[in-house]
């Protein structure tokens, strides 16, 4: 027997059984609309990716690591600068002084502080040289082409869209904690120091959840407005799966494009 496919966003099939959906032009309460943003974190994060299946679960080489570390990091990289790009387009002092924590804990106070720092140590820590990693030299096109599409939708957007964007870090923590105790687990390069990135954003992550979580429901209130929320995280999550899907394919199955890193280059 045939099985319809899911609707793309994550929402319940409309069936006769299920609970009346509002008609399409309707408004949802916000509970149901949170019900619906996680609904696509459940059935869209990158979490149920086979490339973390394989990570946190001991199964990558090294150099399938260092793919992974090298390329993550341009996704960092980019965090502030979407952020600036966001903050620039806000008017409200209130809106601004809320979200400037967000470029703060990635850049930090001082140099050797923050998230990109943090990161940096757990390039050093799989034997990458950290200035390698932070060129971005080597990293794939496709992660290229994600992570600045939604630097892109964040400084282009509407507002609404761009803060609804962000909401994928509702998933974000479950994922960190699988991957400490994955990378302890099963990795000899992971200790304190090299996963302080994650550990760090445990704490950071819960504020800016709620912040934006609480915008949304309060600055989505029409059904299309509720719709534009749900595309936006929608494409967030397709801006993080297809960065895995392009690491599969090449450093998985070995069809490594060219310019892109290669193993043995950037070590320290
Ligand atoms: O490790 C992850 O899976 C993951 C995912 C995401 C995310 O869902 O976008 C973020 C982060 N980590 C993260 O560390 C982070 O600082 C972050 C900022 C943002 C954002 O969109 O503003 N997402 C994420």
């Amino acid at each position: 027997m045939k099985h319809a496919p899911p609707p793309a966003d994550g929402q319940a099939p409309d069936r006769r059984t299920a609970a009346p959906r509002p008609p399409a032009d309707e408004a949802q309460t916000p509970d149901a609309f949170e019900a619906r943003l996680r609904a696509i974190g459940a059935a869209r994060y990158h979490d149920r990716h086979p490339f973390h299946h394989r990570l946190h679960g001991g199964d990558c080489t090294p150099d399938e690591v260092r793919a992974w570390v090298i390329n993550r990091f341009y996704y960092q990289s980019r965090i502030p600068m979407k952020d600036a790009a966001f903050m620039s387009r806000v008017e409200s002092p209130a809106l601004r002084r809320e979200w400037r924590s967000r470029i703060e804990n990635h850049d930090g106070g001082a140099p050797g502080e923050g998230g990109i720092a943090r990161w940096l140590r757990l390039a050093e820590a799989v034997g990458l040289d950290p200035a390698y990693v932070a060129s971005a030299h080597g990293v794939l096109p496709a992660t290229r082409f994600a992570v600045d599409a939604y630097v892109r939708f964040v400084r282009d957007m509407p507002l609404l869209d761009a803060v609804a964007s962000s909401l994928t870090e509702m998933f974000a923590p479950r994922i960190h904690e699988d991957r400490i105790a994955g990378l302890l687990r099963h990795y000899d390069f992971a200790d304190d120091r090299a996963l302080s990135y994650f550990r760090t954003r445990l704490k950071e992550a819960p504020a800016d959840v709620a912040f934006g979580l609480a915008w949304v429901l309060d600055h989505a209130r029409t059904r299309p407005e509720q719709d534009a929320a749900a595309a936006a995280l929608t494409f967030k999550t397709d801006v993080l799966w297809s960065q895995l899907d392009a690491l599969w394919a090449a450093y998985v199955e070995g069809r490594v494009p060219p310019g892109a890193w290669r193993p043995g280059e950037g070590m320290a």
